[in-house]
């Protein structure tokens, strides 16, 4: 049997960092939101034991470094689990982007395998089991919309945000999200408000949206690439009504609302830029 699910890019409306902690990661208080950008992963039985990576992607690992192979292992360890399994993993979302492509595939192999192997698991223990694997993957669990703390894998639900477009734009380098917390300097961060900006999704109000989004990492990123700092300024020429990088980088997206606004944006960007996209966010969180 061969069962297919979708594993949704997130990107982040705020994202703050308190400190660091002694086991060397640092508290965040992020907000982050799925979008309508999704790899799909195919999850096939075998019968030999073992797990493997099937991807087109050369930036894809396909051995135990994939996060997907890890949420595998993760679960046949732990339900000691005899059967194999066969992960296809069809990339749509950029690599080391800032936009939690690996977790949203762990997340989704786990999802899979919790239906494939009938293990009767809820949201809320994959979500846990997941955090084992990468700080994104519990949000990436849920979907939807969320404030995370902890290292990020403390959950609050949220309501969706008001309706918009989101345009992403990807320079073509990747970022290392350890090399970006390490370069971050605690005493110059630039705290977004978490408060306001729950409040503005819980308003459904579309311009305090706007106004609120804010990513402590961004000038870390924008300091070791300066051409991300470009894309942010051509999206602002070009339109949009607001402009942040996602997570650790390099991926820049942009919000508006009118569709001939969006036209005009994205045209403006794939004239310099291989990889832009436009999406809707998608609200809902998974429910099982
Ligand atoms: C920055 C964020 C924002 O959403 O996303 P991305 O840019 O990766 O998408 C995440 O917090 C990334 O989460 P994730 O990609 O799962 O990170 P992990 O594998 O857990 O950690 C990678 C490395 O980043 C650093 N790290 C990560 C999370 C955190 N709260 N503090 C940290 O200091 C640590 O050095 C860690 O070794
Ligand atoms: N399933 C996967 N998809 C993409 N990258 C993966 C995957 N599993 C492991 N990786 C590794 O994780 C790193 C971070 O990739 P990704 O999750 O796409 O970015 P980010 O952490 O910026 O959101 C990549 O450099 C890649 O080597």
């Amino acid at each position: 049997m061969t069962i297919f699910i979708k594993a949704p890019a997130k990107i982040n409306l705020t994202l703050d960092v308190l400190n660091k902690r002694s086991d060397g990661y640092h508290e965040v208080e992020m907000i982050m939101t799925t979008i309508d950008l999704s790899d799909r992963i195919g999850l096939s039985e075998t019968t030999d034991g073992e797990i493997r990576i099937i991807s087109q992607n050369r930036f894809v690992p396909d051995d135990q470094r994939n996060l997907a192979f890890q949420a595998a292992k993760v679960l046949k360890e732990k339900f000691h689990i005899n059967q194999g399994v066969s992960i296809t993993i069809d990339k749509m979302i950029p690599v080391a982007a800032g936009l939690a492509g690996g977790s949203s595939d762990a997340a989704a192999t786990l999802r899979g395998l919790n239906k494939l192997w009938n293990l009767g698991l809820t949201l809320d223990e994959i979500a846990e089991i997941g955090s084992e694997i990468g700080s994104d993957v519990s949000f990436c669990v849920y979907g939807g919309t969320a404030l995370a703390k902890g290292r990020g894998e403390k959950i609050t639900h949220l309501p969706a945000p008001p309706n918009c477009w989101v345009i992403l734009a990807k320079p073509s380098i990747g970022v290392s999200t350890a090399d970006v917390y390490r370069n971050l300097n605690l005493e110059s961060i630039q705290h977004p408000n978490s408060q306001a900006m729950i409040q503005a999704i819980q308003q459904g109000n579309y311009q305090s949206v706007c106004k609120e989004i804010g990513n402590a990492l961004e000038s870390v990123t924008l300091k070791m690439h300066p051409e991300v700092q470009h894309i942010k300024e051509q999206m602002f020429r070009f339109g949009a009504d607001a402009v942040l990088m996602s997570g650790s980088g390099p991926t820049v997206f942009g919000l508006v609302q009118y569709d001939s606004r969006l036209q005009r944006i994205y045209n403006g960007l794939r004239g310099f830029c291989d990889q832009v996209f436009a999406v809707r966010m998608l609200g809902d969180r998974f429910t099982k």
